[in-house]
């Protein structure tokens, strides 16, 4: 039996691959279990998986396709560290720890040996509790790297840090954006155009904080952070924080927060046009590139396009309309679904192929995509039908792994 470059013996390799599939098979029943019974067991990590995202299925999934996904790579893991990495940015930016990771492959075994019963031999369990170990720190590595990067960054730091709120200001029907400041005077993160941070919400009358994830919406070096929030339903339990948010948390109010992360960033290397698509309060990782790249880059063509329900329903429309004024490269389309005024938008109805075809100039551009599931999927395949290269799509959507990889 050779070793491998990942220290596994080539039987326990075999074993693992031969037994992707039957797990993919039972991939939900599996995972689903598995959550219940761990946080069952620790309900401490109740904030760290979003309680959400495992309510609809969403998360165990997504954990579940990435174990298997990792599992059928086994030998060649460097070839899904992308991928790796890009989850590795939601866990840094959560504060996951490398000891949460024991937690989570124990109570994946004991889910897989009660799902399979006795079809999960001592051999399999013993292939995949080898194989779960060597995934693991894979993710512990390159996280163990992104922290060093974090607690090394001017202004940077790790866990969570109090930000008091210096601004509430009201941006649309539905999206109000709130200025943060340090509550302990100190330095600003430097941070990339796109990132986001986790805030910690501290809500009464429930059992455990709820973290969110939200895309910082102004260029960086400013004295402030910026996040712009939009108020979901009260009644649908993904509007906890949002609500929370827009109701209850007023100016001088604290909010702990994580240093901003993610790979959704402006490549500002590149010289092409830089066409930013968003659909309702995507934009606001836009923003921050739209802001950035008129002080970075001021030769470059830009193109704005972005599509809302309504008037009332666009968020910092006066602010794109006086940067596309001051600054010639900018071009920007509005698309309102319902208009009750042709005149205020560009486009009635949404976004097109025929429509997105006549304002690109160029399909050798870089485009950058936010916005509803839904949106970015057509948009997807809009740009695809236009021939533009794969690596030229930028996207990001706060969801499990397993949508944003679609
Ligand atoms: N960094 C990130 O990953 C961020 C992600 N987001 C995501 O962006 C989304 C924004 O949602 P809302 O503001 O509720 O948007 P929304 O529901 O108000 O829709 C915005 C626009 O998208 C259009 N649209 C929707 N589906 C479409 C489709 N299939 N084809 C073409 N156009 C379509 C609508 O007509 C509307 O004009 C959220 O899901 C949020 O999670 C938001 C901010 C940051």
């Amino acid at each position: 039996m050779g070793a491998t470059t990942t220290g596994l013996d080539q039987k326990t390799i075999e074993t693992v691959k031969a037994t992707v599939p039957v797990l993919q098979e039972h991939g939900e029943a599996i995972t689903s279990h598995f959550y219940k019974i761990m946080l069952e067991n620790h309900p401490e990590l109740k904030n760290v998986f979003n309680q959400t995202n495992q309510r609809k299925g969403g998360q165990p999934k997504a954990l579940a396709n990435t174990v298997y996904a990792a599992a059928a790579n086994i030998e060649h893991l460097e070839d899904i560290l992308p991928h790796v990495k890009q989850i590795a940015h939601k866990h840094t930016s959560l504060n996951i720890k490398p000891e949460q990771y024991p937690i989570v492959g124990k109570y994946l075994l004991i889910a897989i040996k009660d799902v399979l019963g006795e079809a999960a031999t001592d051999n399999i369990i013993d292939a995949w509790e080898k194989a779960y170990g060597v995934i693991a720190d894979v993710f512990i590595s390159v996280e163990k790297e992104m922290y060093e990067e974090k607690q090394n960054a001017p202004g940077g730091w790790v866990g969570f840090r109090d930000f008091t709120v210096v601004k509430k200001i009201q941006e649309s029907e539905v999206i109000t954006s709130f200025y943060l400041k340090p509550a302990d005077h100190g330095r600003i993160p430097a941070y990339q155009p796109g990132q986001y941070i986790t805030i910690k919400a501290q809500i009464d009358g429930e059992t455990y904080d709820h973290l969110r994830q939200y895309s910082l919406s102004t260029a960086p070096g400013q004295d402030f952070l910026r996040i712009s929030v939009k108020r979901e339903d009260e009644h649908n339990p993904e509007g906890i924080v949002s609500n929370y948010l827009h109701h209850q948390v007023e100016e001088g109010a604290i909010l702990p927060i994580t240093s901003p992360s993610g790979d959704f960033v402006l490549n500002e290397t590149e010289q092409k046009p830089l066409i930013l698509i968003s659909g309702g309060v995507g934009l606001t990782p836009l923003m921050s590139m739209l802001e950035t790249v008129i002080e970075e880059q001021p030769e470059r063509e830009v193109i704005f396009i972005h599509a809302a329900r309504s008037r009332a329903y666009h968020a910092m429309k006066d602010k794109v309309a006086s940067i596309a004024e001051a600054n010639k490269q900018v071009t920007y389309y509005t698309v309102y679904a319902d208009n009750t005024d042709a005149a205020a938008c560009d486009k009635e109805g949404r976004i097109d192929f025929d429509w997105l075809k006549t304002v690109v100039p160029t399909v050798d551009a870089s485009f950058y995509l936010c916005g509803p599931k839904g949106f970015m999927g057509a948009m997807d395949g809009h740009l695809r039908k236009m021939n533009v290269a794969d690596n030229d799509i930028h996207f990001e959507l706060f969801a499990p792994m397993n949508e944003i990889a679609n």
